[in-house]
């Protein structure tokens, strides 16, 4: 049977209140604290840093998943495990050396993984699988929360899956991007067991609702 995990993205959070938004979100029934980091470079927002992981860690036991949208890569991996980060993502084409980046996050004690934007091709993976813990998939393109889902993702998910069957390793599905109560269960469907959702979930006064409502569409899978 398939473990799912809900992943709140901090994006859509009131950032005045973070501490207590994590904390509610988690008492809510999140798994996994999406933690999205952009450098007005690679994309064009800037959010957080390390000093910010580093003051929320204290407020939950989920594990922290940093999405790093910043370019360079490598310099900032190791301030990220050591601000409490436990699983650290990037895009293979912000990176010059993507099995070194990978490698990197490893060697600082984290889960490492790859993000493929709507037009990144999955063959970044052909000469990695063994050193991937995550395989993430945007349903939009990277930058901003509240965007619409893009269908031609489910396609991708299912190629992503494909290629972890094949691997025979556990590695996590995840999914980022326009995920709703409405969109939850095509994405499980296709083969995703991780779901980020920023505005779906922080955008509502109930978190919880939000959350059990995402499982309840889960549940039959
Ligand atoms: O990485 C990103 C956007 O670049 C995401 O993690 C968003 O923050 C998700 O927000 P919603 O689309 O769920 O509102
Ligand atoms: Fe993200």
């Amino acid at each position: 049977m398939t473990t799912f995990r809900i992943a709140p993205s901090i994006l859509s959070a009131d950032f005045a209140r973070l501490g207590e938004e994590v904390r509610n979100v988690v008492a809510a029934g999140a798994d996994i604290i999406h933690f999205d980091v952009m450098d007005n470079h690679y994309v064009p927002n800037l959010t957080v840093g390390p000093l910010v992981c580093q003051a929320i860690r204290p407020h939950v036991q989920v594990p922290i998943d940093v999405h790093l949208m910043v370019k360079p890569v490598d310099r900032i991996i190791p301030d990220f495990a050591k601000a409490g980060a436990n699983i650290i993502t990037f895009h293979p084409e912000a990176s010059d050396h993507v099995d070194r980046s990978l490698q990197l996050i490893r060697d600082n004690g984290c889960k490492a993984g790859l993000v493929f934007n709507p037009a990144t091709p999955l063959s970044y993976l052909d000469h990695v699988m063994d050193k991937v813990d995550m395989i993430l998939i945007m349903s939009v393109n990277p930058g901003f929360g509240g965007q619409s889902f893009i269908p031609q993702a489910l396609k991708k998910i299912a190629e992503a899956r494909r290629r972890i069957d094949e691997s025979g390793r556990d590695i996590m599905l995840e999914v980022d991007g326009g995920i709703k109560i409405d969109n939850i269960k095509a994405a499980a469907e296709a083969g995703a067991d991780t779901f980020v959702a920023g505005s779906a979930i922080f955008g509502q006064p109930d978190y919880k609702a939000v959350i059990d409502a995402m499982r309840g569409q889960l549940a039959s899978l």
